[in-house]
């Protein structure tokens, strides 16, 4: 019978001889691949039987990499196998049906070769970049980890809905909850993809100063639900088959714009230089509390008080992106809401640089851009940008709104695409807001102060992020819209003052009980 295996946690031992000399196994891990290139066979199978020795005393499987004669040798669970190592058949042959197979693969066409061969897992990866691994063409991130998922879900192969799967590449305690979370990613009408059976684990068990609290913790966070997905947006919510109704949608704005005047979130931005007065200033006119600041240090005490972050990449370039990814993670692990204003993202090779730097540090429940910068987070090869700016869009309205459900999906977030047309998606639903005003694009920093407006919105309601959103965006361009009219206004100049009226007074008609600035909102269903 075949054996069963836990692969939750999974560790790769490395090559050195550090192995076992005063190296702890965890009782957290459930898996050990000796992984070693480099020693003679005698010293394999010396080194690979007190291996087995101390998995089986703690419950865990041993696996060997790439050679099935040392793995006879000790008779334990299997072997893992490379792309360029021995074939599945003649492992299997060799090793009997009951022993474990797992086979390295970074493609559908890999995925699909080893499960038709009769692997009993597979490794999928490379994740991302690590010293040990080198070779970036093997490097497919959480996209390529979603489509060889989404691929075995949907396959009719019984052996590829059957087959167990890890994730292996850089997983750390500080990413591993991001992986498995967005490495799941339900698209409207397939089947669910595979999940994750487990992630292997190299260099952060291998070279923690305590290997054993390492592999706990990693234990530990592979197990429990991410701090950032505790408000998440049910997988397949109810109203996948039938959009809400706009009315009952726009019902609950005046609600969460009440919630933000009365909690007062801290709003952190940790924002470009040109934007930094006036985006205090929106912060201030739409009832939150803005701070400034580009230290990561002090960001996991801001998100202990119930703050929103905004990162907005607008001039990283001033203080490096290290602050960026600080922040990000205390504001994930502590559950905060985090909002991505990839500014220029698709101008520059540091900027497109900075962005992958960020986007693989941790996760994101919102990112908002204008089209190029959308697009250039979806990875749309053609995307050109010169500066900060858009310019007019040549894609349909269902094109685009294609573009923000389909990288909302992905990332398992919300996403803003702004413009003339907004459009906005949590990958199931999907909206255009044809509000705001022409004034909002010739005047620098509309996007940027959306992006905190959002961040504060999102920090007072994270119940359904989506809505939050559309709240902040509603408030923000319909008080567009009554500043541009005002007789005082003559131009982008005297619009900016004007403006930040009107986002105070909309604001207090609402806490008077008088919403009906909200007649002016223009908010449309997608079929995407
Ligand atoms: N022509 C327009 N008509 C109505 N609203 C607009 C128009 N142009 C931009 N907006 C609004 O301006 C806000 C910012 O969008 P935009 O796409 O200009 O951001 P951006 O390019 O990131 O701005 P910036 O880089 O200056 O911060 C959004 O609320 C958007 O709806
Ligand atoms: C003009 C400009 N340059 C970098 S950030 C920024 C603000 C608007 O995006």
């Amino acid at each position: 019978m075949k054996l069963h295996v836990d692969y939750r946690l999974y560790l790769v031992t490395d090559s050195t001889d550090a192995i076992l000399h005063g190296r702890d196994l965890s009782s957290g891990v459930t898996v050990v691949q000796y992984r070693d290139k480099t020693s003679d066979t005698a010293t394999l199978i010396a080194t690979a039987k007190r291996l087995h020795l101390i998995c089986e005393e703690q419950g865990a499987r041993l696996l060997i990499n790439d050679r099935v004669d040392v793995a006879l040798a000790v008779g334990c669970a299997g072997v893992h196998i490379g792309q360029d190592d021995m074939d599945v058949q003649t492992a299997r042959q060799l090793l009997g049906n009951d022993k474990i197979i797992g086979v390295t693969v970074s493609s559908t066409q890999q995925a699909l070769v080893a499960a038709r061969a009769g692997a009993d897992y597979l490794g999928i990866g490379t994740i991302y970049a690590t010293p040990t691994k080198k070779d970036t063409k093997s490097i497919i991130g959480v996209p390529g980890l979603r489509t060889i998922l989404q691929f075995l879900g949907n396959h009719q192969l019984k052996e590829c809905q059957n087959i167990s799967t890890v994730c292996i590449g850089g997983i750390n305690a500080s990413n591993v909850q991001t992986v498995i979370y967005q490495s799941y990613a339900p698209l409207m009408g397939q089947n669910p993809p595979k999940k994750l059976d487990g992630v292997a684990i190299v260099s952060a068990i291998m070279g923690a100063d305590d290997p054993r609290r390492a592999a706990d913790r990693l234990f530990n966070l592979t197990n429990d639900p991410p701090p950032f997905a505790s408000f998440a947006a049910p997988l397949i919510p109810p109203e996948w088959a039938k959009p809400i109704h706009i009315k009952q949608l726009l019902e609950s704005v005046p609600m969460i714009i009440k919630k933000v005047s009365k909690l007062n979130p801290l709003c952190h931005n940790m924002t470009n230089l040109v934007v930094q007065n006036i985006a205090a200033n929106v912060a201030l006119s739409i009832g939150a509390s803005p701070i400034m600041s580009t230290s990561g240090d002090e960001a996991a005490e801001l998100a202990r008080t119930g703050a929103g972050l905004v990162i907005n990449m607008g001039t990283s370039t001033a203080v490096g992106i290290q602050p960026y990814v600080t922040a990000l993670r205390a504001y994930n692990h502590e559950g905060r809401p985090v909002v991505l204003d990839p500014v220029g993202a698709g101008a520059t090779t540091p900027r497109r640089t900075a962005l992958k730097t960020l986007m693989a540090a941790g996760y994101f429940d919102l990112i908002k851009g204008n089209e190029n910068e959308i697009l250039t987070v979806l990875g749309a090869g053609d995307t050109k940008q010169r500066g900060v700016d858009s310019g007019p869009s040549n894609k349909t309205v269902h094109e685009r709104s294609k573009i923000v459900a389909e990288l909302a999906s992905r990332e398992r977030n919300v996403v803003l695409m702004t413009g003339k047309i907004d459009f906005l998606s949590d990958g199931t639903r999907t909206y255009t807001i044809r509000n705001g005003h022409p004034y909002l694009g010739m005047i620098t920093g509309s996007g940027c102060t959306l992006g905190t407006t959002i961040a504060a919105f999102v920090a007072a309601h994270p119940e359904d992020k989506l809505l939050a959103a559309l709240a902040g965006i509603l408030l923000f361009e319909i008080a567009a819209q009554r500043a541009a009219v005002r007789i005082d206004v003559k131009g982008p100049g005297t619009f900016v003052p004007a403006w930040l009226d009107e986002l105070y007074l909309c604001r207090k008609e609402v806490l008077d009980g008088q919403a009906e600035w909200l007649g002016a909102a223009d908010v449309l269903p997608c079929i995407t």
